[in-house]
């Protein structure tokens, strides 16, 4: 396979800084302004693009063969992709894959999403590390035309993720169930046939495929749109109350989550869950902080510890904020911790069922290994239920 050939440039990379990549680009022409990430993940790289965590990201892709399986609408999170754009090494190539009914390329494009390929992403990766998380600007012309002042100039001006609340933009307008399982089921977990219980589940942005997990492991599920009242969701008198991933800063989001979620801490026994974004609305809820990364964990790789087992899980990461285990209260344990740099990655209230990790583990892409949690929520709800 040919590397790219860069012969004429038609898509750009400006970092705030004023290192300019150039390549080869693909999917929809135009620019856009992000933050940059990069994920580790040598698949999955569609449920990447539509995870809507990644709102306001361009995802830089280490691995290098990036769309040589296409697309398939099966492995959609969410209805469109949600990532700004993406960046890779090599040009993509004709898809090999029976479950493929459209290229990356033609997937981006007819999506308003840019690309660009060709581009040295181990070099770009160690900037965003050395960097920490870049602004950028991302064109593509196939005329190969670009003013690079400008582009520089609005990568300077782009806002960055800190402050911003994001879930507004991609949760649901309006409630909905959802009743979809898993298709593929992680070995030596029993697959629920009927729901047992009902879960609200709080859509920040949620991953469809955590849905599925839910739905596999019992729960009747009703998904209720990010601004929902505590009474809105105690309308539906819920087992246990999940709480979503979702992309943007969690302390701007936490200004209508936050006040909701302490309600249902404080008139209510339910059993709580939460994933991502939801664990650290979560942990702002209890009384914790959090922080913005220098450059996240975005991947499928990342080893995470149980503390109570011992048990270290490999995980399936895409987060840019923390929480900061040193702001926890008493009454609340960090109960997971990252084998990478020892951020926090889960929490739990003592004595109730209430907890939630940073990890994602209905993966997607990534390794089934947390898949326990939610059986977990499953068997809270099920002792909840011997006692009331
Ligand atoms: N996957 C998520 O829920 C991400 C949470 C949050 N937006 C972060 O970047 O840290």
């Amino acid at each position: 396979m040919a590397q790219t050939a860069l012969t004429k440039p038609t898509a750009c990379l400006a970092l705030a800084d004023g290192t300019v990549f150039y390549g080869t680009g693909f999917g929809a022409t135009g620019q856009t302004v992000a933050e940059l990430c990069f994920n580790t993940a040598m698949t999955g790289y569609q449920e990447i693009m539509t995870d809507p965590s990644y709102a306001g990201q361009i995802v830089t892709f280490t691995f290098p063969h990036i769309g040589n399986v296409g697309v398939t609408p099966e492995d959609d999170e969410t209805a469109e992709p949600v990532a700004a754009g993406m960046v890779v090494k090599w040009d993509p190539t004709a898809p090999s894959n029976w479950r493929s009914t459209e290229t990356l390329k033609t997937w981006l494009e007819q999506r308003g999403r840019i690309a660009i390929g060709g581009i040295d992403t181990r070099r770009l990766t160690r900037a965003i590390r050395q960097q920490g998380a870049p602004h950028v600007a991302l064109a593509h012309d196939p005329e190969g035309k670009f003013d690079i002042e400008a582009l520089v100039a609005a990568a300077r001006g782009f806002c960055g993720l800190e402050g911003l609340d994001l879930a507004k933009d991609v949760t649901c307008s309006q409630s909905y169930r959802w009743d979809e399982m898993r298709w593929a089921w992680p070995e030596g977990y029993s697959r629920q046939s009927a729901p047992q219980h009902k879960v609200v589940a709080l859509d920040y942005g949620a991953k469809r495929n955590i849905l599925r997990c839910l739905a596999s492991a019992g729960c009747d599920v009703t998904v209720l749109p990010a601004t929902a009242t505590a009474a809105e969701v105690l309308a539906h008198s819920p087992d246990g109350v999940f709480l979503s991933n979702g992309p943007g800063d969690p302390a701007a989001t936490g200004a209508y989550a936050v006040p909701m979620i302490k309600e249902l801490l404080e008139t209510t026994d339910l059993p709580i869950f939460g994933i991502c974004l939801g664990h650290q609305m979560l942990a702002l809820a209890l009384g914790a902080k959090t922080v913005k990364m220098n450059h996240g964990h975005h991947g499928a790789n990342h080893p995470v510890k149980d503390l109570e087992t011992g048990k270290v899980e490999i995980t399936s990461m895409n987060h840019g904020f923390a929480v900061d285990a040193q702001t926890l209260p008493e009454g609340v344990e960090e109960t997971h911790v990252s084998l990478f740099d020892g951020s926090n990655c889960g929490i739990r209230m003592t004595g109730r069922p209430v907890y939630s990790v940073q990890h994602h583990p209905e993966a997607s892409p990534g390794p089934q290994d947390s898949f326990y949690l939610f059986e977990r929520f499953a068997e809270a709800m099920a002792a909840r239920k011997e006692t009331v």
